[in-house]
């Protein structure tokens, strides 16, 4: 039988890795997919010195090469929302499946992406978009069919993840581990996405909806970067029995869906907690199966691209199976999603590590105590850093229990407005994961 023929569009990090490991691994890849898969036509601006593409095509026009009436399957790799956009709606319109790794296309405009797909009876596949080489979207899409699924938490930014590991371990700093995270390829082409958590909240978007089987709704979710983390707090968590990870959680409610991304203490023994450097790893909680870990590279050439090649094998298996039978996009049928609302951050139910700079004087621990007692917010612990005093004031550590978002706010706000508190409060959410 006649290979498929791909289109590679962005021969970048993850492009030059899908190439190479379609190449290398051409021969065992046929025998899964039952057909031979050929790279007929590529299109970048830059040509990635990692990949010896021999004769094949290259241009730097993706348009040729979504146009071009010999490829099969259109491999978007170029990122963004914009021309990514154009490429994948174009493809389709063209009558391609499409593979792409574009978490940003996928959470922003995904809705529209898939009807356009089934309209035309194309498949739009998108496992490399989170979690990288984690096979996530099918392990929830097709292996979790049976459940109603609870929550699902998870490490979902390599970059973050590094960074936070590298500043814990060797004490380095922030923009020092950034810089060499962008050198391995692992941030995206605006490393705020990574560090502002705008990376995490695209794929947690997308994992909530093939959970709970609701539109894609990223402009509902709470997102919360790793920037304004100390090193200070990294080590308070640590004396406490904690650490902070920055988690994306996505829980379902009979009020509605928790969306949110934010630094996380979680207990220093759960597996998630030790999760380090470029892994990433996502718990999902089924009704039926109880918890499950998947845990993995969450960026990176080659693991990334063994999604985007597994994504390729399926929709060459699937090529001769009616559309209306394959696996739907969102993992319910496209008629069947539902309009459970995503909850404001507000409304939210979490624990509390709250870090305050108070006068050393006494009295202040009362007054605070009282403002929290007041909002019914209970205290678990109190931590004073008496030998950490400089310039009179204190640092003083809290863990709460469970209480709503909005309650919080407004102890907080109380809180600061004490004369005795200096400065922001800082706020961590607490999860216990289990
Ligand atoms: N780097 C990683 O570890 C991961 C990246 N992704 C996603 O994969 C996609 C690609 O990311 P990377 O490979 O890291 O990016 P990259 O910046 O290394 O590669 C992008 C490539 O696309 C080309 N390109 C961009 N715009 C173009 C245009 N208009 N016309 C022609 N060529 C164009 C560039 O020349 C470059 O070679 C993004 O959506 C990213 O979010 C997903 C998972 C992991
Ligand atoms: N920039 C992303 C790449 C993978 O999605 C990350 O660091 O996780
Ligand atoms: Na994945």
């Amino acid at each position: 039988m006649k290979p498929v023929n791909v289109g590679i569009c962005g021969l970048g990090t993850v492009g030059g890795g899908t190439f190479n490991v379609l190449q290398r691994n051409a021969a065992e890849i046929a025998r899964r997919a039952g057909r031979g898969i050929e790279v007929g036509h590529i299109a970048s601006r830059h040509i990635n010195p990692a990949c010896d593409v021999g004769d094949t095509p290259v241009t730097d026009d993706v348009f040729a090469v979504v146009n071009n009436p010999d490829i099969d399957i259109i491999v978007e790799l170029i990122g963004g929302y914009t021309v990514a956009r154009e490429v994948v709606m174009q493809a389709i319109a063209n009558g391609k499946h499409v593979v792409t790794a574009n978490k940003a296309l996928i959470a922003v405009h995904g809705n529209e992406i898939f009807q356009a797909a089934s309209d035309k009876g194309v498949m739009v596949a998108f496992e490399a978009s989170v979690a990288g080489g984690i096979p996530i979207i099918k392990a929830i899409r097709e292996g979790l069919a049976a459940n109603q699924i609870d929550w699902v938490a998870g490490i979902i930014n390599g970059t973050g993840n590094f960074i936070l590991t590298e500043m814990r371990e060797k004490g380095r700093t922030f923009d020092d581990v950034l810089a060499e995270a962008q050198a391995l390829g692992y941030a995206e082409a605006d490393p705020t996405f990574d560090v502002e958590g705008t990376d995490a909240a695209h794929k947690l978007t997308i994992l909530a909806s093939i959970a709970f089987g609701i539109p894609l709704q990223f402009d509902k979710a709470y997102t919360e970067g790793i920037t304004r983390l100390t090193t200070a707090d990294v080590n308070y968590a640590e004396t406490l029995g904690y650490r902070i990870k920055h988690l994306g959680i996505a829980r379902r409610t009979e009020q509605g869906v928790e969306l949110r991304v934010h630094p996380t203490l979680i207990p220093a023994d759960r597996l998630l907690a030790n999760v380090n450097g470029v892994m990433n790893a996502v718990m999902v909680q089924g009704d039926a199966v109880g918890p499950t870990l998947y845990y993995g590279a969450g960026a990176g050439a080659e693991p990334t691209a063994s999604a985007v090649v597994a994504d390729i094998c399926d929709v060459v298996r699937t090529l001769t199976s009616d559309p209306n039978n394959r696996v739907p996009h969102l993992a319910f049928q496209a008629n069947a999603l539902s309009d459970h609302p995503v909850l404001p951050v507000d409304e939210v139910d979490t624990a509390y590590y709250l870090r305050l700079q108070a006068q050393d004087q006494p009295g202040v621990l009362a007054k605070v105590a009282t403002i929290l007692s007041e909002r019914g917010i209970n205290i678990e612990s109190i931590m004073q850093m008496e030998a950490e005093a400089q310039g009179g004031l204190v640092p003083m550590i809290l863990l709460t229990h469970r209480v709503k978002e909005a309650s919080m706010n407004v102890a907080i706000a109380d809180i600061e407005d004490l004369e005795d508190i200096a400065g922001p409060i800082m706020r961590i959410r607490v999860e216990q994961l289990n």
